[in-house]
């Protein structure tokens, strides 16, 4: 059927939907680490179990011309996700990261990398459990391969390798459906260069709009307003920590961020992700945060431009400063680095400023999955706290 493979593992299945009774929480007990099958399953005749060392420059390049070539496109396969190497590595290696989970497959007789999955540990909060997991991401086959099931064996290869380290949950997303979503996000884009989105097909110019009015519409001032509004540095990350740590005590499904995650997921680096904080200029106390990360398209097929320069939303607190002017703020620091767009999910607050700000919405929506991890009902988007690269 539709999900043969999917009805064979342990996830909220259609058919339970209606059934209130089962619990919430793991759907399969853990078992020894021992009793986990030792050896990697058996992948098709012509090809190979690889680990890919993300630090090696060639695997890293690797790695980065395969999903450039053959990972996720939009609806209308007009742009295709270019994650950077930079961006990549810090992905792939946050703290407690491990190399095992960076899981490729080669051709035998060529030693041609044509398909990718990986895990990084994670520990995530379901309402006041906190649950070891793995954040499974990038899961791509070469688009010649397409078909042959390899997708499934890489999904079971990548759960034994979790399950050797004896974690036994997982979180991911898709753009499609599959058994079961914990929620369903809606996805938005805020024009920061409009005229660059309406020449590449991106967006369509508005009913009655001329492109100088369209440019007007979205033109934003050339600084930000708020005062104490900065770069985050090293020395923010125990507030920043604090401050995190607390707005996402107020979500179903979370990240139970300590101060190495944060120092990790949230410092700055040139051209993966950017962070901001509202140092207040009275009590120098930090009041606020906001942050997103850098994730371009290629543009497949147009004569003047091949890139698309895009920020995603990433975590954002707003305790002092309006989330509205925050984020408006957020805004005028990405137009500042020239970004061509402002995208994010309908998730946690953002509902507040996606209206006000000038987003809008997106053709698609992406699915957020727990594995082995029963919820009673699924969530609203604004129950969910958890943001995956
Ligand atoms: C504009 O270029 C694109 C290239 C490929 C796909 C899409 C549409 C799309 N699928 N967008 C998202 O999934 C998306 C939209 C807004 C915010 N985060 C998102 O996805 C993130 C999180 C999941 N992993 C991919 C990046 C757009």
């Amino acid at each position: 059927s539709r999900h043969r493979f999917w009805e064979t593992q342990p996830v909220g299945q259609f058919k339970d939907a209606r059934d209130g009774s089962l619990p919430e929480g793991p759907i399969e007990p853990p078992i020894p680490v021992s009793a986990v099958k030792q050896e990697p399953y058996n992948l098709p005749a012509l090809y190979e179990w690889t680990t890919c060392d993300i630090d090696d420059d060639q695997t890293c390049a690797e790695v980065y011309n395969l999903l450039t070539n053959n990972y996720v496109e939009d609806d209308e396969n007009m742009f295709r996700f270019n994650y950077s190497k930079e961006f990549l590595r810090w992905a792939l290696r946050p703290p407690g990261y491990f190399k095992a989970w960076h899981i490729g497959v080669r051709v035998k007789a060529t030693k041609k990398l044509v398909a990718f999955i990986t895990g990084v540990p994670a520990r995530i909060r379901v309402r006041d459990e906190v649950v070891r997991m793995a954040e499974v991401n990038f899961l791509c086959v070469h688009k010649k391969l397409r078909s042959k099931r390899l997708a499934p064996v890489m999904i079971k290869e990548v759960t034994r390798r979790v399950h050797l380290e004896n974690i036994w949950q997982a979180a991911y997303t898709a753009g499609v459906v599959l058994p079961t979503p914990i929620t369903t996000c809606r996805y938005w884009h805020r024009s920061l260069n409009p005229k660059k989105l309406i020449d590449v097909g991106f967006s369509r110019l508005g009913a009655r709009m001329t492109m100088s009015r369209t440019i007007r519409l979205y033109k934003l001032p050339e600084a930000t307003v708020t005062p104490g509004f900065r770069k985050m540095e090293l020395r923010d990350v125990a507030a920043v920590t604090r401050l995190l740590r607390d707005y996402l005590s107020q979500f179903v499904v979370a990240p139970d961020f300590d101060e190495n995650d944060v120092e990790h997921w949230l410092l700055p680096l040139e051209n993966v992700v950017d962070s901001f904080v509202v140092e207040s200029p009275e009590t120098h106390e930090v009041t606020d945060f906001c942050s997103f990360y850098s994730l371009p398209s290629s543009i497949l097929n147009n004569p003047n431009y091949s890139g698309l320069k895009a920020a995603y939303s990433y975590y954002n607190v707003a305790m002092r400063t309006p989330l509205l002017q925050l984020m408006n703020d957020a805004l005028i620091v990405a137009k500042q680095k020239d970004y061509d767009v402002f995208n994010a999910l309908d998730l946690m607050h953002n509902e507040v400023f996606l209206k006000e700000l000038k987003f809008g919405p997106g053709d698609g929506q992406l699915h957020y999955y727990l594995y082995n991890y029963r919820l009673r009902s699924a969530l609203q988007p604004s129950e969910l706290g958890l943001v995956l690269l």
